[in-house]
């Protein structure tokens, strides 16, 4: 059976960053990936509007896991996605052995956890259907921004999601009324300032207690809310409604393996140094790390996945330079780098 000097859990941005950049350090890499897509939580808001990826200009989410999945591809490594990896074990040997949903096992000198919080399933809500059954304008995530225009669109949360959605739909829609159970929101200061003193319609400290369905049933018509404060009640007519209530995670991993993998803290698993983990050849990195100064934003993913492919490398070869500077004049990369500089040259 093949031995991949590395397999990465998870197809993220962290998985998907390690697997170009375990490719440029000439590893055997394989990627598994439990959805059957790649992209990780930047499926969950793919109309959004990326920024603050340093160089890249702003696009929406769902372009950057096109680019992320290009990159990732670059020196063919083997990508396999709907498959969870459920069991790992060490050979006699050392290696890992890694038993998946499909039934299969693959052996891997090292292994990278780029597995964020685990795998993401939305945390059903029975007031957004009608007795069990998915309504059609109730949405938990968004790929299809057109639908939303001129619409009123009712966003049910107070996190980071409900916050982003608000900002990125107010300029499209007809009406955004945000509500929320808490006084305050919860985001990135500036994104919260924003949907505060924009054209969003903020109703904190308010719970929804009824919802009237449209005229087929197929969707919610109006929602009443009450303001906790005063106790007032008012009946919200709505188009869509977008429900920003988190997501159950799912990780087995931790209690379906004989390597000693635990969570360290909810979710999360120890870094020790440069995404080291306590278990010699597992390494960790992006939004699964944690270590003091951890960014869980894209840009800390990136950085995680050079230090964990470089001590995954020097891992499976002692003399491996380290810090795992490589030069474009590498002859693995000259060709690669004459087709970008004809490609860069022709469109100038
Ligand atoms: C609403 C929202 C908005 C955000 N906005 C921004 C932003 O504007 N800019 C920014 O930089 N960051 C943003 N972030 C943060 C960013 O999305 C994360 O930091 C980033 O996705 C982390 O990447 P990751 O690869 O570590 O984890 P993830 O993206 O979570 O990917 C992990 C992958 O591992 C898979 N997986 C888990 N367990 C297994 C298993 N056992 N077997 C196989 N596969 C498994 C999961 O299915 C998942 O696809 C935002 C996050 C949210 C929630």
């Amino acid at each position: 059976m093949e031995v991949f000097d590395t397999t990465i859990i998870g197809g993220g941005p962290a998985g998907l960053y390690s697997a170009f950049y375990a490719g440029l350090r000439a590893m055997n890499v394989q990627l598994i990936e439990a959805q059957t897509y790649l992209g990780g939580k930047l499926n969950l808001y793919s109309e959004k509007i990326i920024w603050d990826i340093g160089g890249i200009p702003p696009m929406p989410a769902g372009q950057v896991i096109t680019h992320l999945i290009d990159q990732a591809k670059t020196f063919n490594p083997v990508i396999r996605t709907g498959e969870t990896i459920n069991g790992i074990k060490k050979t006699a040997d050392g290696n890992f052995q890694l038993e998946t949903s499909k039934g299969r096992t693959y052996l891997s000198k090292t292994l990278l956890l780029a597995m964020g919080n685990g795998i993401l399933d939305p945390i059903p809500d029975p007031f957004f259907t009608n007795e069990g059954e998915r309504l059609d304008n109730v949405h938990v995530s968004l790929t299809d921004f057109e639908r939303m225009k001129d619409k009123r669109v009712m966003i049910s949360g107070g996190g980071n999601s409900a916050v982003d959605w608000a900002n990125a739909l107010a300029p499209i829609a007809k009406e955004v009324i945000l509500v929320y159970r808490r006084e305050h929101l919860k985001g990135h200061e500036a994104e919260v300032e924003k949907v505060l003193s924009g054209p969003v319609t903020c109703k904190l400290q308010s719970d929804l207690i009824s919802k009237t369905l449209t005229p087929d049933e197929a969707g919610i018509a109006a929602i009443t809310v009450r303001d906790a404060k005063t106790g007032q009640e008012e009946s919200v007519s709505v188009d869509e409604v977008i429900v920003c209530h988190g997501f159950n995670r799912k990780n087995d991993l931790f209690e379906q393996n004989e390597i000693g993998l635990t969570v360290f803290e909810e979710y999360f698993v120890e870094a020790t140094s440069e995404a080291k983990t306590a278990i010699p050849g597992l390494f960790v990195l992006g939004d699964a790390a944690k270590y003091p100064g951890k960014v869980r934003l894209i840009a800390g993913a990136f950085q995680d996945a050079v230090n964990a492919v470089n001590a995954a490398k020097t891992y499976t070869d002692p003399l491996a330079n380290a810090k795992g500077t490589v030069s474009t004049y590498d002859d693995k990369l000259k060709q690669k780098v004459s087709s970008v500089w004809e490609n860069y040259t022709s469109e100038q």
